[in-house]
């Protein structure tokens, strides 16, 4: 691992098993001897078609599944939270709570949670629903209270899948800023999946192209971005 490496990911592959019959058990590889380095600071776009393996490779990075090889290595007690749509909530607890059991989950007390559900509160605008069971929300509530947990509780690694997709374009902007304001003292480490091009253009310096579970290209953004959207268009000339 290098110096300043936060996470090295090694020869990664993961498989699930799905029943295509009775008795018949298909296997499909979604991710396929990936490895890649990312260091501390560094905000790392994954990017790919549908179904490339990109919310599988995070939830590998997450800790969520298991990977059947390759290895996952970051530093002693590197804290990484995945913010993922429908993910990491309790449904039958109140947005309150479920930022309560996040903030001690990173190790606050529950006094040093107070200041932060607050802020989280502000930030996620869910007024009165705050106080009622998450399972009442739609998905752009949910990534609302998840984002807000997310970036009022300190992490050293966030895994973000999706969640700035989802909601109003008012929120979209308001989220994209806190990042950027997050990123800019080159503490926080942050891996984001997106299908938006621009989101990844826009706050990503390296990121990973993954084409059927395979790393097709690593490099800077630019470089990676250009072969990629050429691609795409090849597909739809195709
Ligand atoms: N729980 C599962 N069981 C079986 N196959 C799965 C499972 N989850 C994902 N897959 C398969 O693994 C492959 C990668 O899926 P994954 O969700 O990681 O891709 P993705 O790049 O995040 O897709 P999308 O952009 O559509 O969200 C797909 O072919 C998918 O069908």
């Amino acid at each position: 691992m290098n110096n300043s490496a936060i996470l090295s990911v090694r020869n990664l592959t993961l498989e699930y098993q799905t029943r295509s019959g009775f008795l018949k058990l298909f296997t499909h590889k979604a991710i396929d001897n990936v490895s890649f380095e990312v260091q501390k600071g560094e905000v790392f776009g994954v990017l790919g078609r549908n179904g490339s393996g990109k919310s599988s490779l995070l939830k590998v990075l997450a800790g969520t599944i298991q990977p059947d090889s390759g290895e996952v290595i970051c530093p002693p007690n590197t804290t990484r939270s995945l913010l993922a749509l429908g993910l990491g909530f309790n449904n039958n607890l109140s947005g309150r709570d479920n930022a309560l059991i996040s903030c001690l989950l990173n190790g606050y007390s529950k006094q040093e949670s107070q200041p932060i559900i607050e802020q989280v509160k502000a930030f996620a605008e869910l007024g009165k629903f705050f106080e009622q069971p998450v399972k009442t929300y739609s998905a752009g509530m949910r990534s609302r209270l998840g984002f807000a947990t997310a970036i009022f509780t300190q992490v050293d690694i966030m895994l973000i899948d999706e969640t700035l997709s989802v909601g109003d374009s008012a929120f979209k902007l308001k989220a994209e800023t806190a990042l950027k304001e997050k990123i800019t003292n080159n503490e926080q480490t942050i891996i984001f999946v997106s299908h938006s091009i621009q989101q990844i253009k826009k706050l990503c310096q390296r990121c990973l192209w993954l084409e059927k579970g395979v790393a097709k290209q690593l490099g800077t953004t630019d470089s990676v971005m250009e072969n990629y959207l050429a691609d795409k268009q090849e597909t739809v000339k195709i």
